[in-house]
């Protein structure tokens, strides 16, 4: 079987092999089939901006993707604004880079922080991450396992004020609300306001707020020891230079004989690609460049795991206060599977235990069966 494979890899008579061809099996093209694999299928990514209106949350994401998202944008007047409740608004482009194609989408919360009484202001941000959740966990659980289009929200920029002394209790009650379910990526927006000693004080003083009120913002993983220094040296910067100071733009402008996004002032231009200006370089590098990955993992691994746990938790101990023990609840009302699709489907069957009891998804019938731990041994 092997020799088989390794003369169809090869192309050649076993007995014309040389000694490294015959030791060659031909496993080690597995990332190149990975890597082929996903870059027919495409990438996704959905990143959610937050902040107060005018901090240039539109601007900084036509930056960071080099694309107008926002072009059908209406700015609402003082008294319109007034009305506005917080909405949630989607934006969808598809980009493409050297063959790689991205879906992205960007999530906007126009309205968050601008009414005159922000009480639980983040309470249809918060909603619309567990819709994003539930819907997932729906697809999930259904027959068709295979598309599931993935709507989830893989990071959440938040932009902070840079004229204040650090955060406003706004913005430490949105985090607080916010970071058991998204990764949270703190920004002081239009860091051109200030000069590199107040942007070092207004980050110092942001970063021992967020440890004081406990608020877990992204951590960025840690570094392998076998990474060569360039890339630790790198990952160190990235950690010491949180809450990024961005500066955006949707200007080109001249400057050092050349053509650069920046903005015009006056007494001189703000690059917003000069890494001595700010920190936008090193934010999209790690958005895009090095850390997209580990923000989708992180989604899927911790925030959304946490969501499942909790749903499956909760109608646990519902059945449970309702005796309903040993009853089957359905909760996806789906079709009958055709023959084939039951084998495969009655392979995946899975079964999650919290505490003494046992939840069954059965997908044949399809439904949940929860049981405690005896009713379990004589089911
Ligand atoms: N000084 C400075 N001004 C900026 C920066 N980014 C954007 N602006 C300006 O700030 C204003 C508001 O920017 P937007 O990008 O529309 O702000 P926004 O947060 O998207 O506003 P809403 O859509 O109302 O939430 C515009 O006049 C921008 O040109 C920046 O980094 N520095």
């Amino acid at each position: 079987m092997t020799s088989g494979v390794r003369y169809m890899l090869c192309n050649k008579c076993p007995s014309s092999l040389s000694l490294q061809d015959k030791q060659y099996v031909g496993f080690a093209t597995l990332p190149n089939q990975v890597h082929r694999k996903s870059v027919k299928k495409g990438f996704d990514f959905t990143l959610m901006v937050a902040g107060e209106s005018g901090l240039g949350k539109s601007t900084l994401v036509n930056s960071l993707f080099l694309t107008d998202l926002y072009k059908d944008r209406k700015l609402l007047n003082a008294e319109e604004r007034i009305n506005q409740t917080v909405e949630i608004t989607k934006h969808t482009v598809d980009i493409e880079e050297k063959g790689v194609k991205l879906k992205l989408t960007i999530v906007d919360t126009p309205g968050f922080g601008d009414a005159v009484n922000n009480n639980e202001c983040w309470k249809p941000i918060t909603d619309y991450i567990d819709q994003q959740f539930e819907q997932y966990f729906r697809d999930e659980s259904g027959l068709n396992r295979k598309n599931i289009l993935d709507n989830r929200v893989h990071c959440c920029l938040y932009f902070i004020p840079p004229f204040g002394h650090g955060l406003r209790p706004v913005d430490v009650e949105f985090m607080k609300a916010l970071h058991e379910k998204v990764n949270i990526i703190p920004l002081v927006a239009k860091a051109d306001c200030l000069t590199p000693n107040e942007i070092k004080k207004l980050k110092d003083r942001v970063r021992d707020e967020i440890e004081r009120f406990g608020i877990k913002v992204y951590q960025f993983p840690e570094c392998d020891s076998d990474e060569d220094e360039e890339f630790k040296q790198m990952d160190k910067e990235l950690k010491e230079c949180t809450p990024f100071a961005v500066i955006g733009s949707n200007t080109v402008v001249e400057a050092r004989g050349q053509r650069v996004r920046g903005r015009l002032y006056p007494w001189g231009i703000v690059e917003v690609e000069n890494q001595s200006h700010c920190d936008f370089v090193k934010l999209r590098n790690m958005l895009i460049r090095s850390h997209m990955h580990d923000l989708k993992d992180v989604t899927c691994d911790v925030h959304y795991e946490n969501y499942r746990a909790h749903c499956i938790q909760e109608m646990t101990s519902k059945l449970a206060q309702d005796n309903r023990i040993d009853s089957p609840i359905p909760i996806l009302p789906l079709p009958t599977p055709d023959a084939e699709t039951e084998r495969l489907i009655k392979m995946k069957d899975e079964e999650v235990r919290i505490d003494n009891y046992s939840l069954i998804y059965s997908s044949v019938a399809p439904s949940y069966r929860c049981f405690d731990s005896e009713s379990l041994k004589k089911a």
